[in-house]
C-alpha cells in the first residue's frame, strides 16, 4: 500500500503497527524515529523497522505515509520538524487519544500538498515501549478517523484501508464528537482509576501491604489502568480539557446522587442502577466488541425489561 512508512515514536502503538503492517505486507519499507538510542536498538533488534533515526525529519524524508505515534503533547513540535521535508502527496496520520488538538497543533505545520488524516485506534494496554507491541492488537477493534472537512476522499480511504488490513474496523466522525465520546468511555475512567489508587495509597489506616494484600477485589482492576503511561495520560487530560471537565461534572453529580442513596438507605435506587449497568456489560460482551463507539450512551434494556 505504501512504499515508505515512517513511524514517529516506537512505543506500544508504533511497534504494534510495524508488526501488523509487516504481517500483512502493507509497506515496502518501514522506518522509525526514536529519541533514545536504547529504543532505536530495540526496534532494530526486534525487526520493527528497516532503519531507525534520532530525528523525526530524517525518518519522514521520502515517506508516503508518516504516522505520529508519540504522546500527543509532542505532536506540534514534530509536525514543525517534518513539515519542511514532507513529499508532495504524502499522507500524515496519527494515533493520538485526543483528536481536536491534532487539527490545532499539527495541521498548521503541514504544506498544502500533504494530506492530514487523524486517527485513533481504540485498542491498547497499560504497557508501553517498543517491546510491548504485538501484531494482533488492532484485530476486531475500532479505529476512529477524524478527517478535516476539506480532506481528500482518496487519502481518507487509503488510511481506512490501512487500518482494515491491520484487522481493525473503521468509523469516521468529527474530531469534537470523538473527544466527547472518548472523554466518558476512556479518559474519565482512567482518571477515576488514577484517583482511587491514589486515594487508597494515601489512607493512613490502609498500609501499603494491605493495599497489595487485599487487591484481589475491584481495586486490582483499577491498578492495571492506573499503571498506564504517565506522560501519555498527562497529555490526554491537558488536551481534552473541556470534554473531560464536562463529563466529570456529570460524573460527580451522579456520584453525589449515589452518596445520598446510601445515606438514606434508598436500596431501590442502588439496585436499579446496578441492574442497568450489569445489562450494559452483558450487551458489550455478547456483542463481542461489535458495539459501535458512536452507539455508546444509548440506554440498553435492563434484565427483565
Ligand atoms: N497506550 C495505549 O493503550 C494507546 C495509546 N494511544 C496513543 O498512541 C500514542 C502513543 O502511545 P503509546 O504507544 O502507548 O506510548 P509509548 O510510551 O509506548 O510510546 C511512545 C514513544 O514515543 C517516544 N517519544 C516521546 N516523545 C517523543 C518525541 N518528542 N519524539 C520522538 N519520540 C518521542 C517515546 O520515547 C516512546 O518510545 C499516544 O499519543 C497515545 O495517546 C492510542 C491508543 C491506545
Ligand atoms: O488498557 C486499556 O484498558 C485501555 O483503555 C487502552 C487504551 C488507552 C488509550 C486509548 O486511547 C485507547 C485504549
Amino acid at each position: 500500500m505504501f512504499a515508505r512508512v515512517a513511524l514517529i515514536g516506537m512505543g506500544l502503538i508504533g511497534s504494534s503497527m510495524a508488526l501488523a503492517m509487516r504481517r500483512a505486507g502493507l509497506a515496502g519499507e518501514i522506518v522509525g524515529a526514536a529519541r533514545s538510542a536504547a529504543t532505536r536498538d530495540t526496534a532494530l533488534r526486534l525487526r520493527l523497522a528497516d532503519a531507525m533515526f534520532a530525528e523525526a525529519a530524517e525518518a519522514a524524508r521520502g515517506a508516503d505515509l508518516v504516522v505520529l505515534a508519540t504522546p500527543i503533547g509532542a505532536f506540534g513540535a514534530i509536525a514543525a520538524e517534518i513539515g519542511e521535508v514532507l513529499e508532495a502527496g504524502a499522507i500524515v496520520t496519527d494515533v493520538g487519544s485526543v483528536k481536536g488538538m491534532v487539527l490545532r497543533d499539527v495541521a498548521p505545520h503541514l504544506p498544502l500538498n500533504v494530506h492530514l488524516v487523524p486517527g485513533h485506534p481504540v485498542a491498547g494496554t497499560e504497557h508501553s515501549g517498543p517491546e510491548a507491541g504485538f501484531a494482533e492488537l488492532f484485530e476486531n477493534r475500532w479505529c476512529i478517523l477524524t478527517p478535516p472537512d476539506d480532506a481528500e476522499a482518496a487519502a481518507v480511504d487509503k488510511v481506512a484501508e490501512l487500518w482494515r488490513r491491520m484487522g481493525a474496523k473503521v468509523e469516521i466522525m468529527p474530531a469534537q464528537h470523538h473527544d466527547l465520546v472518548l472523554a466518558i468511555t476512556s479518559h474519565v475512567p482512567h482518571l477515576i482509576a488514577y484517583n482511587i489508587v491514589g486515594t487508597a495509597s494515601d489512607l493512613e489506616t490502609v498500609t501499603q501491604s494491605e493495599v497489595i494484600k487485599f487487591s484481589a477485589g475491584g481495586f486490582r482492576d483499577f491498578t492495571r489502568i492506573a499503571a498506564s503511561d504517565p506522560t501519555m495520560w498527562r497529555d490526554v487530560f491537558l488536551n481534552n480539557k473541556e470534554a473531560v471537565l464536562e463529563m466529570l461534572g456529570r460524573f460527580v453529580e451522579d456520584l453525589t446522587a449515589l452518596q445520598r442513596a446510601i445515606r438514606w438507605g434508598e436500596g431501590e435506587t442502588l439496585f436499579d442502577l446496578f441492574t442497568h449497568t450489569r445489562a450494559i456489560r452483558r450487551s458489550i460482551v455478547e456483542a463481542g466488541q461489535e458495539t459501535a463507539v458512536a452507539d455508546f450512551g444509548r440506554r440498553q434494556p435492563a434484565q427483565g425489561e
